[in-house]
């Protein structure tokens, strides 16, 4: 545990670690409160100002941590803020992947919402890949991790940062935009380009250059993927195919059309809801067609009860018993390319799943 000697705050646990910080949950004296505080790794000039500096503007707004203290302790900078949720990629990971389509994409639309705010405030993030959004009980989200960030424009003179082909890398190779990967300076369409990126992660449970294997791919190999990839491989949805389209097209210095992006996302929501689909990821490492069609031979009900059986979900389904029976066939849904991967439940156990009462009895989420 690391030594932190204060009056005020009492180090709880750790609760994440990244390349430039640990976060601990910590008890604050003063308020008798849980807060959480990031110590920087060096005691050299830190990203803790950076972020400091934005938590100071953007305090308040909806989706973000609110700046509570900030300081030195042991030579190393520190920044303590609002005691906030998992990150996205824990929680997804937790719950095994286990998450309705309808979900995916309203969590969406508050991430793209938190990051029209941050761009609202002439910053951009450079490192929004899903473990810098957390999400609490009420499945909130909020931004967090500003060490990265940089202002692409001067708010006085309105003058926006000058292009410039030869930065070096800045952020996380799995959700950089490809201009990223290629040195071009950053601006408001690289964040998005990486929300496109988190979103079709979170839809399928992987990407090209994340796959289910493992295997985990260098810089130049997922710069080369990301050059050739088409939009359908992203997306199935029309509307998801024309933000990342869109995204792509936007100029260095163009004030993107938020309200357009905000429309498609919402578009594709609605063709969820209408389409009545409740999906589940079961498990994402066993999800090639001929491994599908072999567990499909198998009966019905062992093929539930194999599939969840270490699942949080599945032990309290059976403990609640949910009758599961012929009118709610587990089956491979082939004609929505944007779910060939996920295995599809009639929408009476995923009510039942999502409903807030089982929620309570099964101490899970499903997200
Ligand atoms: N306010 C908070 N409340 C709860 N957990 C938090 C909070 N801030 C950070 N965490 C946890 O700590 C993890 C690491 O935090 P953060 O991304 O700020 O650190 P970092 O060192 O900058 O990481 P990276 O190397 O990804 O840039 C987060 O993914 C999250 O799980």
């Amino acid at each position: 545990m690391v030594e932190f000697k204060s009056d005020r705050y009492t180090i709880d646990s750790l609760l994440g670690e990244g390349n430039f910080g640990s976060v601990y949950k910590a008890l604050d004296k003063k308020t008798d409160s849980y807060v959480a505080i990031k110590i920087e790794k060096s005691q050299k000039i830190s990203q803790i100002s950076m972020e400091v500096e934005i938590l100071r503007q953007i305090t308040g707004e909806k989706g973000f941590p609110k700046l509570i203290d900030f300081g030195k302790n042991n030579d190393k900078p520190y920044v303590v803020m609002t005691l906030l949720g998992q990150n996205l990629q824990k929680k997804f990971l937790t719950i095994r992947k286990i998450i309705s389509v309808e979900t995916v994409l309203d969590i969406g639309i508050q991430c793209f919402k938190r990051i029209k705010t941050l761009h609202d405030y002439y910053y951009i993030h450079r490192d929004l890949k899903p473990q810098q959004f957390l999400i609490d009980d009420d499945f909130n989200v909020f931004l967090i991790d500003f060490g990265l960030c940089k202002k692409y424009m001067n708010s006085k003179l309105m003058i926006h940062v000058p292009y410039n082909d030869s930065r070096p890398f800045v952020g996380t190779a799995n959700y950089a935009s490809l201009n990223t990967h290629l040195g071009i300076q950053q601006s408001r369409r690289d964040d998005l380009e990486s929300f496109c990126y988190i979103i079709s992660y979170l839809l399928y449970g992987k990407l090209p250059w994340i796959p289910n294997d493992k295997t985990k791919y260098d810089e130049k190999s997922i710069r080369k993927m990301k050059t050739t990839i088409a939009p359908s491989n992203l997306f199935a949805s029309a509307s998801l195919v024309q933000f990342f389209i869109y995204v792509k097209s936007l100029a260095f210095e163009k004030n993107p059309d938020y309200q357009y992006l905000f429309d498609l996302i919402s578009q594709a929501l609605f063709e969820v809801k209408s389409s009545s689909l409740s999906i589940f990821i079961i498990d994402g490492s066993t999800n090639s067609k001929s491994s599908i069609k072999k567990r499909e031979r198998k009966s019905r009900k062992k093929t539930i009860s194999n599939k969840f059986k270490r699942s949080n979900l599945c032990r309290s389904l059976d403990n609640i018993q949910i009758t599961i029976n012929n009118s709610s066939q587990t089956q491979v849904c082939d004609n929505l390319p944007e779910f060939k991967d996920r295995r599809i439940f009639k929408n009476n156990i995923l009510r039942a799943a999502e409903s807030p009462v089982v929620q309570k009895r099964l101490n899970c989420y499903v997200m």
